[in-house]
């Protein structure tokens, strides 16, 4: 499944445009940053992505198609973890599992047995049954995590994931998320966190209503001296490419 931008504008009711004509493509198999300062518009791009915003012009698409809405989205695959957590607070961590898996199709002894694989690779079996609005802010965050790992989705999009945890359950998380690549989803990763967009393969950077893309390739490789090097040289050939005057007219990046 091939999701892309082609020249998408986005925006709200008559204000200007969050973001102009950005263009890329969401890679099966890789983990793709997108940063930028608050207000750039790094939720407006997710939102296009799981099909709740459509384009003011340009397209958002599904195997070359036009995404016509968060139903087609959902039965693609396309699965959004809300930087808001959406959870039901008045059910527990699990119960706010099984529903949306049971929604989803699963019978209740497959979503039974997901959600608990889920809650456990988030460190969060001991608080199963607990009600989510007793649960603390990271521990809320944490079991939306679950909650979009356990859909098992072709498209992951992840909204300010790591934004109240701690060190460790930060690692643990951009581990599960790189575990999902690997197996074949293409993963987005919305971040303020310099830390968790270095752990991702690309990086669209947003800023004053376009998207530029910094650099290229595994995250692993970048652990060698010379690769991290070599992408730094490429992250600063892509931002004066994307500040050239006149060209295309607009963003274009290819992950
Ligand atoms: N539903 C909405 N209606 C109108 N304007 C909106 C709406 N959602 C976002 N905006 C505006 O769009 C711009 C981009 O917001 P967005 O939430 O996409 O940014 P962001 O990069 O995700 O920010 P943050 O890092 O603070 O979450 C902001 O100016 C915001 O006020």
């Amino acid at each position: 499944m091939e999701l892309s931008l082609t020249g998408a504008t986005l925006g709200y009711g008559r204000a200007d445009p969050v973001l102009a004509e950005v263009s890329f493509e969401i890679q099966p198999g890789r983990l793709l940053a997108v940063t930028g300062p608050s207000g750039a518009g790094k939720t407006t791009l997710l939102s296009a992505l799981a099909g709740l915003l459509a384009p003011r012009s340009g397209s958002v698409t599904v195997d070359g198609a036009p995404l016509a809405g968060r139903d087609q989205a959902v039965a693609a695959g396309i699965v959004l973890i809300p930087q808001d957590n959406g959870l039901a607070p008045i059910l527990t961590a699990q119960e706010n599992l099984q529903v949306v898996l049971i929604a989803r199709g699963r019978i209740p002894a497959e979503a039974r047995r997901d959600t608990a694989i889920a809650l456990d690779k988030l460190g969060l079996s001991g608080q199963a049954d607990q009600l989510v609005e007793e649960l603390s802010g990271g521990q809320q965050q944490r079991t939306a995590i679950a909650r979009g790992l356990a859909l098992g989705g072709t498209v992951l999009l992840a909204d300010e994931v790591t934004s109240e945890l701690d060190a460790g359950n930060r690692q643990r998380v951009l581990e599960l998320l790189r575990a999902e690549a690997d197996r074949g989803a293409a993963v987005v990763l919305a971040t303020h966190d310099p830390e968790a967009a270095a752990a991702c393969d690309t990086e669209i950077r947003l800023s004053e209503g376009r998207a530029a893309e910094l650099r290229n390739g595994r995250a692993a490789e970048m652990r060698d001296g010379r690769a991290a090097e070599g992408r730094a040289a490429e992250g600063r050939a892509a931002e004066g490419r994307a500040a050239a005057p006149g060209r295309d007219n607009g963003t274009s990046a290819r992950t």
